[in-house]
């Protein structure tokens, strides 16, 4: 067999079920997916393309559980708020005026082309104009689980009755061909969707085998308004719409009490995708992740949007969650590095129910791979790779990214885009951006 490629060297950081560090190790790679791990020298092959990895750390691209990509366009335009201030007064009246395809897909580029620059193969992403957001992660060769945001009183009628599921099945069949680009199912959350709305998307989710993603228990005020309104906790009010009966990944999940924890841990399908970076800057609070985990929840990371974030950095995301919750916890021994780093692996391959094929790196598996350069003072020396992943390294560490077997970024070069036409775009983008903000 020739091999498309051949990374050469470097010690492969596998997050399999062993956690095996695979050191002086080769990766042969043909179709999208891993053919082979060996060490250096113990076979002859033919390759396309070799590709000298030895300095390197070989890790599993990472998964980012929940984003809005488009709005990377909005980074900076309304910091040091409260979600509610925040979402209301700036943002909400922003995208009323703005959200058009052209955008949405101008700022995916933006965003997915970040993304991968810092280390991201796949995105678990929520917003409006599906097709713009395919296309644009498409362009860059990013992965993507795309889903739009089901909100009651904006969302066109089509997708609050029971059309919501043609739109996603004709979605999948659109992009069928495209192995980067599946659908998800969103509905807001518990309080901009109606009770219809959050079944219907359960049924959908059900009979199809979708997945649900939706924010939940971000704020103080939402569990108390859900109490208010339904008479019932969060997760109860989903327990009983059927929303905990499919996979779900539920993003920020701070408000959570430990008899909901209970809920979500019963059927093993709900995730909580931690945004602590967000909730830090917007001051929501912090996901009790002591508490999940005593209760055998899925954890995953995500950077939540630029607007609220203001990066899409899952490197920083993990290191600032790693430490934060330590001294939460007063207790260093909490979350350490091999954990944190199993967030924006495996456990977000599990969320997604792809842990057969993505989150780790072993044969057979989607060749979805960063390569992390060591040569660089604040990557030496190495004692526990982990230690190095969480704590230590910037992105401009990640040299090289693989996704679906084709390299999308080498020598941090992007390949299939080009990075000063995106930041040109970006700028004459701010004018119009501006002038919204002021009418
Ligand atoms: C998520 S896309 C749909 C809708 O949600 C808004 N949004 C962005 N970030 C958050 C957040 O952290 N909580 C709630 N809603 C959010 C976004 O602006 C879009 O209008
Ligand atoms: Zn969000």
């Amino acid at each position: 067999m020739i091999f498309d490629i051949v990374l050469e060297g470097g010690s492969i950081i596998t997050m399999d079920d062993k956690n095996r560090i695979l050191s002086q190790s080769c990766i042969a790679i043909k179709d999208g997916k891993i053919q082979a791990i060996f060490p250096i020298g113990s076979s002859s092959y033919e390759a396309k393309q070799k590709i000298d990895t030895r300095n390197c750390f070989i890790i599993p691209g990472l998964i980012n559980m929940h984003s809005h990509l488009p709005m990377t366009y909005f980074r900076g335009l309304a910091d040091d708020l409260p979600l509610n201030t925040w979402l209301q007064k700036y943002i909400w009246p922003l995208e009323a005026k703005l959200i058009k395809p052209q955008l949405v897909y101008d700022a995916t580029l933006h965003g997915a082309s970040e993304m991968i620059k810092n280390g991201i193969s796949t995105t678990n992403d929520m917003y409006f104009c599906m097709n713009s957001i395919a296309d644009a992660c498409s362009q860059v060769g990013l992965r993507v689980f795309i889903s739009e945001a089901l909100i009651d009183n904006e969302s066109p009628k089509e997708y609050r009755d029971n059309t919501i599921g043609r739109r996603i099945t004709q979605l999948k069949e659109e992009y069928k061909d495209n192995p980067l680009i599946d659908f998800t199912l969103a509905p807001h959350s518990i309080y901009a969707c109606s009770a219809q709305t959050l079944k219907t998307c359960a049924k959908i989710a059900k009979d199809n085998n979708i997945l649900i993603h939706t924010h939940l228990s971000e704020i103080r005020e939402e569990v108390e308004n859900c109490l208010k309104i339904h008479k019932l906790k969060p997760v109860e009010y989903l327990k009983e719409l059927g929303l905990l009966e499919v996979r779900g990944i539920f993003a920020h999940g701070i408000w959570i009490e430990e008899e909901e924890m209970e809920l979500l841990a019963e059927k093993g399908l709900s995730s909580i995708a931690i945004c602590t970076e967000s909730n830090l800057k917007l001051s929501s609070g912090f996901a009790p992740i002591k508490k999940y985990q005593e209760k055998g929840i899925n954890l995953c990371l995500g950077t939540d949007g630029v607007a609220s974030n203001n990066n899409l950095d899952l490197l920083t995301e993990m290191s600032v969650t790693a430490k934060l919750h330590k001294a939460l916890n007063n207790d260093p021994t909490m979350l350490p590095a091999q954990e944190a780093f199993a967030f924006v692996t495996i456990n977000a391959a599990k969320a997604l129910g792809k842990e057969k094929e993505l989150g780790s790196l072993e044969t057979g598996k989607i060749a979805d791979i960063a390569v992390v350069s060591l040569q660089e003072l604040e990557n030496s020396p190495v004692y526990n790779p982990y230690s190095l992943l969480v704590y230590a390294i910037n992105s401009h560490s990640i040299r090289d990214m693989i996704i679906q077997g084709k390299i999308v970024m080498q020598n941090r070069q992007l390949c299939n885009v080009n990075e000063q036409q995106i930041l040109d775009k970006a700028a004459e983008y701010k004018e119009m951006i501006l002038q919204a903000t002021e009418k």
